[in-house]
């Protein structure tokens, strides 16, 4: 049987209907929840054909009328490493200098591995002469990446856990005499391509309050390959909370590999988690992790997130539109069910 503790949101859903309906939708109808747009960073850097910088930043000047207030616009990482980011230099420029999008502030967010990466940006932030929080429209910020296992940390940072957080610590101090707000990773959260499903959660508690103390402004918790299910991440959430981590600390990654990612949202929702990491189309792949689908969907999260009567401030329509366009560009299925549901409709 299942602790009192583990109980709280099966019972929510072997409810009757009705009951389950209004029972959900009262806890967390009117609350806002924040998508962070990772298609154009997550959803590209595993492409193998090199896709031309003009269509990535169509992407996210498209994405960026869409109602979505958070993207990731790519990464300051080694073009050895990751061939398909070795744009984000020109792309951050030309963004920086473009007239604001939309009437939303839109945060533009880069991935940093270490201070080299960060430096890039501040030097294009410098030369450009727009600092990450002046400018009416846009601001800029960082994404630092630990991991919850030891082999996952040595395959995607050349490091052990311990020294990918040493590595942090000085990111975050340059971020923050530059007013950058920074968001924190923890992948393999829920599963690990080479230790397995059963990722201690206490570990992952430890490396998010780790990059908490260090001073990020919040922790994206990844499942990096998908493994996640419902019971799962109810354990961990409730084991990050016994740790004393808020859920306005928190947001969640999931990849939808099993197909569990709207679920385990659901779960987090319960938890008083309100920012979600999706990418449009479910762009997407992991090379460490073989057969890892991409990210869930956009539009299947706004799709799930309204549903519940709750607000995204995305219009699905226009991201269905994206979703169906970049597919095509890319030549690649489109994995989001309620965009091409949408997108058959308009
Ligand atoms: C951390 C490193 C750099 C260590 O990689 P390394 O090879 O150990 O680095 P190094 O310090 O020894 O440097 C090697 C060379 O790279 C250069 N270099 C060094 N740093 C940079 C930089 N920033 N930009 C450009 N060049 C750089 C450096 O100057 C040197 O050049 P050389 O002397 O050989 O000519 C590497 O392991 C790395 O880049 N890892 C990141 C790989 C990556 O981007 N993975 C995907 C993102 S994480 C992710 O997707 C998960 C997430 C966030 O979405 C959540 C989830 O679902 O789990």
């Amino acid at each position: 049987m299942l602790p009192r503790s583990r109980l709280r949101f099966f019972t929510a859903l072997r409810a009757p209907p009705c009951t389950r309906r209004f029972a959900t939708e009262s806890r967390l109808a009117s609350d806002h929840v924040r998508i962070v747009e990772v298609g154009p960073r997550d959803g590209l850097q595993n492409e193998k054909k090199s896709i031309p910088k003009e269509t990535k930043l169509e992407l996210i000047q498209r994405l960026a009328k869409t109602g979505v207030t958070t993207i990731e616009a790519g990464s300051f990482v080694p073009a050895k490493w990751v061939p398909q980011m070795a744009s984000t230099s020109e792309i951050c420029e030309q963004l920086l200098t473009s007239p604001p999008p939309s009437q939303n502030t839109i945060a533009y967010n880069y991935l940093v591995p270490n201070i080299k990466g960060l430096e890039s940006l501040v030097k294009i932030m410098d030369a450009t002469g727009v600092p990450a929080d002046s400018k009416p429209g846009t601001t800029t910020e960082v994404s630092l990446f630990a991991a919850a296992t030891e082999a996952f940390s040595k395959a995607n940072t050349n490091c052990s856990i311990a020294e990918s957080l040493e590595r942090i610590k000085p990111i975050v101090a340059l971020a923050k005499t530059k007013n950058i707000r920074v968001r924190g990773y923890v992948s393999v959260a829920l599963g690990c391509p080479y230790e397995g499903p059963d990722v201690d959660p206490s570990k992952v508690a430890d490396i998010t309050a780790s990059l908490l103390e260090m001073g990020a402004d919040e922790v994206s918790v990844a499942d990096t390959t998908g493994m996640g299910t419902a019971p799962r991440t109810n354990e961990l959430l409730t084991t990050l909370k016994a740790a004393g981590i808020a859920s306005t600390d928190l947001a969640l990654h999931f990849h939808d590999t099993y197909g569990q990612a709207l679920v385990n949202t659901i779960v987090g929702l319960e938890h008083g988690i309100r920012i979600f990491d999706s990418s449009v189309g479910g762009l997407g792949g992991c090379p460490y992790s073989k057969g890892a689908t991409g990210n869930v969907s956009t539009e299947d999260l706004i799709h799930t997130i309204h549903s519940l009567g709750m607000n995204t401030g995305i219009s699905l329509e226009e991201m269905s539109k994206i979703g169906t366009w970049i597919s095509g560009e890319l030549g690649r299925v489109n994995d989001s069910r309620a965009g091409k549901a949408t997108s058959a409709r308009l």
